[in-house]
């Protein structure tokens, strides 16, 4: 259960969860909790420590302490340890998804499936950093014109210093290890904001890793509303780097933060593209998986189907026929759709709906709502005059465009401001790689719906959709950067053969 056998230290006696600093689990002075609302019932679950700036600074400096002596540390102990808390992750899978389904309402067995996920993330991430890290290069001068071989210099990867991870409601396990794994293998400490819905799945991830035995001080975990320590920390000094998964938030932080390096990975508004020549079975059940998993709260989820005119009737029909399957209620019954994470979202996803039924969208079904339930919804014939063709409604609602060449699909998909990914279902190949080349997001899969997994995949959205590149590789790159050393000799100097 959450919050008891070993997690129980994680817990003070009023129930509230504690925060993680310098190697403790600490109550804050502030002596006031955020409450973690469970979307299903709308009432309080659980709560964390509303923390303090002082507790910020405290914990940036005891990150920046311990970073300095875990760079010194081995490649392999780091990886060591990096293992250690991936196996006691995924030992302790059960209390951590019990979590993920009270505070977002993750159905039962995705829930698990993340905490494993991350666990592997982990994994993958401590081989690849000793990999990746273990090589450096080496240059010799006299490849640049007017140059002898005189000088010899060699590069490797160093680490950035602090790194601030900040992610999402919607993997706040899984986004946060994506940011933790690769920070430390490559010797930076960690001060993790964790979502306010999800802070308590986050505790218990770290608690994994005290309990693998890191070094006090790497690792913090800070909680509090991200609008109200958000911009303390974002704009701290101590901070060499951030890494944000999120929102519009994301874009406000790239132009509040310092001279420091910023991977942002923020929203989507993933096309779907569907061709005559494509198979429509496959079609229609990558648009229901990609739109509809998790109720539509995936930043790659399936946001706009733009589907070829002549085959629109068609694709729509078996779309229908699945949604009608989608089974709809409680995530402890693992039901296909749940609760959206916050009452505001839902509001948010019913006036998208309905400014799409003032302007004439034709509802595949019925619009239904019970608090923070919201039945999966169709809408066909979406205009481009109507909100919900661009704006991404993070929830179980899918807009269909019908459009009359490849042209208009293309158009309609970089017309947007995001530039996550993007589908395209045909037979042709050539075709699709056409398209691919011409759609200006991240990636573009084929005959597949976005996903951000595997893993180590590289990841990144254009325009409004990110900075950087996350995947394990890119990753571990981003939160290091180069040192040379140039030797110089008094003589040209070549090898012979
Ligand atoms: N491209 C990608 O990889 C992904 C993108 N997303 C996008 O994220 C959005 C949904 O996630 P959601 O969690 O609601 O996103 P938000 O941007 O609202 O929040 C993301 C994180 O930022 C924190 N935060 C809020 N305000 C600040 C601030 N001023 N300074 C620093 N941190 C702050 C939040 O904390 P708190 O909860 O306390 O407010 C949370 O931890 C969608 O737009 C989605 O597309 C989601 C997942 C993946
Ligand atoms: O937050 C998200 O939506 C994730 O990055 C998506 O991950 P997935 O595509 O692997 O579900």
């Amino acid at each position: 259960m959450a919050g008891s056998g070993v997690f129980a230290e994680i817990r003070d006696g009023d129930g509230v969860f504690r925060y993680y600093s310098d190697g403790e689990w600490k109550a804050s002075a502030s002596g006031k909790s955020v409450p973690i609302i469970n979307p299903t019932t709308r009432s309080t679950h659980f709560k964390v420590q509303a923390c303090t700036q002082e507790e910020v600074n405290k914990i940036v400096e005891s990150a920046k302490a311990a970073q300095k002596s875990w760079a010194k540390t081995p490649l392999w102990k780091r990886a060591e340890l990096l293992h250690r808390a991936a196996a006691i992750l995924k030992e302790h899978k059960a209390p951590i998804a019990e979590c993920l389904v009270k505070e977002i309402a993750k159905p039962a067995k995705d829930a698990v499936t993340e905490v494993v996920r991350s666990g592997d993330l982990i994994s993958y991430c401590a081989e690849e950093g000793v990999r990746i890290l273990g090589e450096g290069k080496f240059l010799v001068s006299d490849s640049f014109p007017g140059n002898e071989r005189t000088k010899y210099c060699l590069t490797s990867k160093i680490p950035l210093g602090v790194v601030l991870a900040i992610p999402p409601f919607n993997y706040p396990v899984n986004l946060a290890v994506s940011k933790i794994a690769p920070a430390l293998i490559a010797g930076n400490s960690i001060v993790l904001k964790p979502p306010t819905q999800g802070a308590v799945a986050a505790l218990h991830m770290v608690h994994c890793f005290h309990l693998a035995g890191f070094p006090r001080g790497l690792i913090s975990c800070v909680t509090g509303k991200g609008s109200e320590i958000g911009d303390f920390l974002t704009m701290h000094p101590g901070v060499s780097c951030i890494s944000f998964t999120g929102g519009d938030t994301g874009v406000a932080i790239s132009k509040k933060a310092g001279m420091i390096p910023l991977q942002m990975e923020l929203g989507g508004k993933d096309a779907c593209i569907i061709l005559e020549d494509a198979d429509l079975d496959l079609a229609a059940a990558n648009v229901v998986k990609g739109g509809f998993s998790y109720s539509g709260q995936r930043c790659t989820a399936v946001k706009v189907v733009l589907v070829m005119e002549s085959v629109a009737d068609k694709l729509v029909e078996k779309v229908n026929a699945k949604v009608q399957k989608l089974t709809v209620g409680a995530p402890e019954d693992d039901c296909d759709i749940t609760p959206v994470v916050t009452e505001s979202s839902a509001n948010f996803i019913e006036g998208l709906v309905m400014d799409a039924k003032q302007k004439g969208a034709t509802f595949c079904q019925e619009y239904r709502r019970e608090g923070n339930l919201i039945w999966p919804l169709l809408l066909d014939h979406v205009r481009p005059d109507m909100r919900i063709a661009w704006e991404e409604p993070f929830g179980p609602v899918l807009p269909v465009i019908r459009i009359n060449s490849v042209e208009e699909g293309i158009h309609h998909c970089n017309a947007s401001n995001f530039g996550l990914q993007g589908c395209v279902f045909t037979r042709d190949i050539n075709k699709a790689i056409l398209i691919s080349d011409a759609m200006e997001t991240g990636t573009v899969q084929i005959n597949s719906a976005p996903a951000r997994g595997p893993d180590h995949f590289p990841f990144q959205g254009l325009k409004d959709s990110g900075i950087g590149s996350q995947g394990i590789t890119n990753s571990i790159n981003m939160m290091t950067k180069i040192k040379t050393t140039v030797i110089n000799l008094p003589a040209p100097s070549y090898t012979m053969g």
